[in-house]
């Protein structure tokens, strides 16, 4: 049935509990975004005054070569700074990062029925969840996205259990860019006194989990956010964003990067992927990498995809700040802690920046 749109938990009801997510009720069509969609006026977007970034993307290809330490380094400033980056050349085709948008937009494009079947509560499989906004039943305003969130286990129960659309594309992806992602944290790793081998990094990045973002067309960006302020929680995060744009990166309050506390939007970079550090590379560096804020605005233009791989330690792993960092700086700055709590805590909490850190701190 459709929602009172001036109900919010008709919508909730509706977009939530039902499935129909947020692209459900755009598709009924919509003068204007419903209140539980407002955000709070400090959490909105201003296009306006946002720097756009000035760092050219990073050639990665250039890691095998001469080009070996270079490269090393502008990775290293990008992780002590932004705590963000571009990269091309990272061996992911660029014909599969074309299907894998189209893919995006062909799965959201389903009706509703056959996406709902994989809400949490009905799930054939724990390793699917199809839903729509981070929280829902814990947000004060509700995020426009609607989102599709895969598991990696092993191929064999990828390929079993995956919605059939998307999971040959999805394992390409995946297969094609963890070669990079070795590589990238051994630099990161190597550059702050740790020889990483295969075993560590096994561990560092044993757990991943791929997500479809769909972010349908908004009436109202300036009032709504696609994903609010928050770092991600794992080790590295890569990501593919289409020609939209609207994903906005903070500069820390302490890092000698530009303005301080203001946001940079990335600009759509063709052929290019996204890389965030994440939360765990934060905790194991004990604090010299950022793990970065970041945000998502929507479009009243065009509906937006983003497909983002979550590298993450394994849920058993044991995460503190590594030795050889503690003992240069004489003080860890984060406690150990058990990865899956960590989980279990970030998952509970609506997003605020990157108050997901206050676990592990000492203050
Ligand atoms: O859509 C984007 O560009 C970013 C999405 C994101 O931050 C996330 O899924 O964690
Ligand atoms: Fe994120």
């Amino acid at each position: 049935m459709a929602p009172n749109l001036d109900d919010a938990n008709s919508i909730f009801e509706f977009v939530v509990k039902d499935g129909n997510g947020v692209k459900g009720m755009v598709d009924l069509g919509l003068s204007k975004v419903p209140q539980a969609y407002v955000q709070p006026p400090n959490e909105r977007i201003d296009k306006q005054n946002a720097i756009k970034l000035e760092q050219p993307p990073i050639d990665l290809s250039k890691l095998d070569g001469p080009g070996h330490d270079e490269v090393a380094e502008q990775i290293v400033r990008a992780a002590e700074t932004l705590g963000f980056f571009q990269v091309v050349n990272h061996g992911v085709p660029l014909q599969l990062l074309e299907s894998l948008k189209e893919s995006a937009h062909k799965f959201f494009s389903l009706p509703p029925q056959r996406k709902a079947v994989y809400r949490s509560s009905v799930s054939p499989t724990p390793l699917v969840k199809y839903s729509t906004s981070f929280i829902p039943e814990k947000e004060r305003a509700l995020e426009w996205k609607d989102y599709i969130l895969m598991q990696y286990t092993n191929d064999d129960e990828a390929l079993q259990y995956w919605p059939e659309e998307i999971k040959g594309v999805l394992l390409e992806y995946l297969r094609s860019s963890m070669s990079m992602v070795r590589k990238m944290l051994q630099v990161l790793l190597e550059n702050i006194g740790v020889k990483s081998d295969d075993s560590m990094l096994d561990v560092l990045i044993g757990k991943k989990m791929l997500i479809m973002n769909f972010y349908p067309t908004c009436p109202n960006p300036d009032l709504t956010v696609g994903v609010g302020r928050h770092s991600d929680m794992g080790t590295l995060t890569i990501l593919v964003q289409d020609g939209i744009g609207g994903l906005y990166v903070k500069i820390e309050e302490d890092t000698d990067y530009g303005k301080k506390g203001e946001w940079v939007e990335i600009p759509p970079t063709p052929g290019a992927l996204v890389v965030n550090v994440a939360d765990m590379l934060q905790v194991l560096s004990n604090g010299k990498y950022k793990s970065v804020e970041h945000r998502v605005r929507t479009t009243s233009t065009s509906s937006r995809v983003s497909v983002p791989i979550f590298t993450m330690p394994l849920e058993t792993a044991k995460i503190a700040p590594l030795p050889q960092v503690v003992e240069k700086d004489g003080i860890a700055r984060y406690r150990e802690f058990v990865f899956v709590d960590y989980i279990k805590n970030f998952v509970a909490n609506p997003h605020e920046g990157k108050k997901s850190l206050d676990f592990a701190k000492i203050n």
